[in-house]
C-alpha cells in the first residue's frame, strides 16, 4: 500500500503463484537432485537447478500442504504425521522457498516486485522531486510491509524514498522477521506491538505469490480481509498480483469475480498486468467504499460456486465468511 503525501492514497500488492492443472508427481521423481534440506535460500546466487524441477518441487509442496490442511481439519492424527515426513522429506517451507527464489532469478523472468515499484513509479517521483526541491524538510518515506519475503535486495529498496519491513513465515535471512502475517500486531494493536519505526500501520502491503501458498480457499480469504487493517489511512490503494491461471482458467475464481469480492472488502481495481504465468493486478483501499457498499446491499460473503464450468480447469478458490 502506498500512500502519497499529496493524495492520501495508499497501495498494497497481493502476488500469488500459478497453480498448475498437472498432476504432482511422486515425491521422488519430484525432488530436485541439488535440492536438499540442508541447503539454505541465498539471494545472490542459485545452484544450477532446473526449472521444470523448481515447478514440480513447488507443486509437490502445494499438493502436500493442502492434504495437510485437509487432514488437520479433519484430525486426522496418522494422517497428518505422514503428510508432515512427506513434506520434509521434500527439504520442506526451506526447499520450497529456495524452488522460489531460483524462480525468481534473472533467468526466470526477474523481480516481481519491478511492477509494483513501476505502478508506483508516479508516487516515487514526486516524492523524489518533493525530496530535492526541500532538502531540509524530508518527505518521510513509503512505509512498505513484505509478506511473504525472500530477498531483501529487490525493487523495493528505493534509498530515501522507501522503508520495507519485511516478513515471512521462515526467514531465510537478515533483515526478514519470521512471522505468520495471519498473526502478525496489526497497526492498533492494544499492546502497541504493532507500532513499526515509531508509527502506525503501512503505505504498501506486498503479499508477492503468498496468498496461493494458503493451503484452503477460506484462509485465503480471511488473509485478504486482513490486508485492510495494516494500512495507515482509511484511504489506500492496493495492489495484487495474481496467477493468470488461478484467475483464467479457475472453476470458482475470474478476474470479475475476484474484483467483487475486493470491493466487498474496500478494494477498487487499478491496473492489471497478465504475463503467460502471472496476473498482476493494483487495487486501491478506501473503509468508506465498504461502508458504502454494505449500505447498497452489496454482497459481502463469497462461497465456493462454480462460475466458469468446463474441462481442464483448475478449482484455485477464495470463499469469504462473514467472520473470516
Ligand atoms: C512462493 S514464495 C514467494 C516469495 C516471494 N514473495 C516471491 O514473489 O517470489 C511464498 C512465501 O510466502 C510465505 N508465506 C506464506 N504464508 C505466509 C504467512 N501467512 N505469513 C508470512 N509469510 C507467508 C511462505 O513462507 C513463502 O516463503
Amino acid at each position: 500500500m502506498v500512500r502519497t503525501p499529496t493524495s492520501n492514497t495508499t497501495t498494497s500488492r497481493i502476488l500469488a503463484k500459478p497453480k498448475s492443472n498437472s498432476k504432482s508427481k511422486s515425491l521422488k521423481s519430484g525432488r530436485p537432485p541439488l535440492l536438499s534440506s540442508n541447503s539454505t535460500p541465498s539471494t545472490t546466487s542459485h545452484p544450477s537447478i532446473s526449472s521444470k524441477h523448481t515447478r514440480t518441487l513447488i507443486r509437490t509442496h502445494h499438493v502436500l500442504q493442502k492434504r495437510l490442511a485437509a487432514a488437520r481439519l479433519a484430525n486426522d492424527t496418522p494422517l497428518i504425521n505422514e503428510l508432515e515426513s512427506r513434506l520434509s522429506a521434500t527439504g520442506g517451507l526451506q526447499s520450497y522457498q529456495l524452488a522460489s527464489t531460483v524462480g525468481q532469478s534473472a533467468t526466470r523472468g526477474g523481480d516481481s516486485s519491478r511492477v509494483l515499484v513501476h505502478w508506483l513509479r508516479s508516487e516515487i517521483d514526486t516524492r523524489k522531486s518533493l525530496t530535492s526541491s526541500t532538502p531540509t524538510t524530508p518527505i518521510p518515506p513509503l512505509r512498505i510491509l513484505e509478506v511473504g519475503a525472500l530477498s531483501t535486495t529487490n525493487a523495493l529498496n528505493i534509498p530515501n524514498i522507501t522503508t520495507v519491513r519485511r516478513i515471512d513465515l521462515r526467514s531465510s535471512g537478515p533483515g526478514i522477521e519470521e512471522a505468520d502475517f495471519m498473526t502478525f500486531p496489526t497497526p492498533n494493536d492494544p499492546d502497541g506491538k504493532g507500532i513499526w519505526q515509531g508509527q502506525k500501520g503501512y503505505d504498501v502491503l506486498s503479499l508477492s505469490l503468498v496468498l496461493n501458498y494458503v493451503p484452503d480457499a477460506r484462509g485465503r480469504g480471511a488473509m485478504l480481509k486482513r490486508t485492510t487493517k495494516f494500512f495507515s489511512e482509511f484511504k489506500s490503494t492496493s495492489k495484487t498480483l495474481l496467477p493468470a491461471p488461478t484467475l483464467h482458467n479457475s472453476r470458482y475464481l475470474t478476474p470479475e469475480h475476484l474484483t467483487t469480492i475486493m470491493a466487498s472488502l474496500g478494494y477498487t481495481h487499478l491496473h492489471t498486468k497478465t504475463t503467460q504465468k502471472l496476473h498482476y493486478s493494483l487495487w486501491r483501499y478506501d473503509r468508506d467504499k465498504r461502508v458504502v457498499w454494505i449500505k447498497d446491499g452489496g454482497q459481502t460473503t463469497f462461497a465456493k460456486k462454480e462460475i466458469n464450468p468446463g474441462g481442464g480447469r483448475n478449482n484455485f478458490c477464495i470463499i469469504l465468511d462473514e467472520d473470516s
